[in-house]
């Protein structure tokens, strides 16, 4: 089986073209690929399918470590639309990606910096709530991106450097009977620097859709209707702008590698 490896932001990607939609992937499929001593390893998969929406010719059918369906991925989308230009699979400046929380336009940001500019659709706030790690809480607020995130902010870098993530923080289940990404932020728009514990994977370096949650919730604590937040996360930066109608994330997304794996 064919596939290729990408990251954006250290957030990374087994990457399984299957132009023909004729390779579906079982959950323990995807997560031996995306194991890291059995496998390729990844935080998760990103399988190229056509799409059947007209709007968008490929598919961007997402799958966390475990096998378990998310409905959005921040860094993925980018990635994929990289994969896509690499392969002549599109062209830019401008690729629609068809994804399971609609079609989403990826943009080759301008000034040569390579990076991908994503128009992500706005965030949706729901209400607070809170998250626990080992004994502490803090209040949080929940934010949709498609998929389900629980922004909590923190006082300190030395907090939020103490923070064990090997588990998934408690939540409440009632509010997110799917499961959510919680995210721990310090410091104020318009620069923050967050971690995250993703649904269906753990700690990861990066989380896309979680740091458009973060400067959405940076921007709104401060006082701030529109605006751009820079989202420092383990593994780079991302860079978030509201607008009155949407939500923009720029960011880095690259291929490492290619090869063959035995299924
Ligand atoms: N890493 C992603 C988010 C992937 C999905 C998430 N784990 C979920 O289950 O919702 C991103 O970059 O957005």
């Amino acid at each position: 089986m064919e596939f290729a490896k990408g990251h954006g932001t250290g957030n990374d990607f087994v990457i399984v073209p299957d132009l023909e939609d004729a390779l579906p992937l079982k959950d323990a499929q995807v997560a031996l690929l995306c194991d890291r001593r059995f496998g390729i390893g990844g935080d998760g998969l990103l399988r190229v399918a056509p799409s059947d929406d007209p709007a968008a010719a490929w598919f961007m059918d997402y799958r966390n470590a475990d096998g378990s369906i998310a409905e959005m991925c921040g860094n993925g989308v980018r990635v994929f639309a990289r994969y896509l230009l690499e392969k002549g699979l599109a062209e830019g400046p401008e690729i629609r990606v068809a994804t399971r929380a609609g079609i989403k336009t990826v943009t080759v940001a301008d000034g040569g910096s390579g990076e991908l500019r994503v128009d992500m659709g706005s965030a949706a706030f729901g209400p607070t709530s809170q998250a626990s790690v080992e004994g502490f809480t803090w209040p949080g607020q929940a934010v949709s991106m498609g998929n389900p995130h629980l922004v909590c902010q923190l006082g300190d870098d030395a907090e939020l450097e103490a923070l064990e993530l090997f588990h998934q923080p408690r939540y409440d289940a009632a509010l997110f009977p799917d499961g959510v990404n919680v995210e721990f932020v310090v410091g104020t728009a318009p620069h923050v620097r967050m971690r995250v514990h993703e649904r269906g994977v753990g700690e990861t370096a990066s989380c896309g859709t979680g740091a458009c949650a973060v400067g959405a919730v940076a921007l709104r604590h401060a006082g701030l209707e529109t605006g751009t937040c820079k989202v420092d996360v383990p593994g780079g930066t991302l860079t978030i702008t509201v607008t009155e109608d949407t939500l923009f994330m720029t960011g880095p997304a690259v291929i490492v590698a290619e090869g063959a794996f035995r299924l």
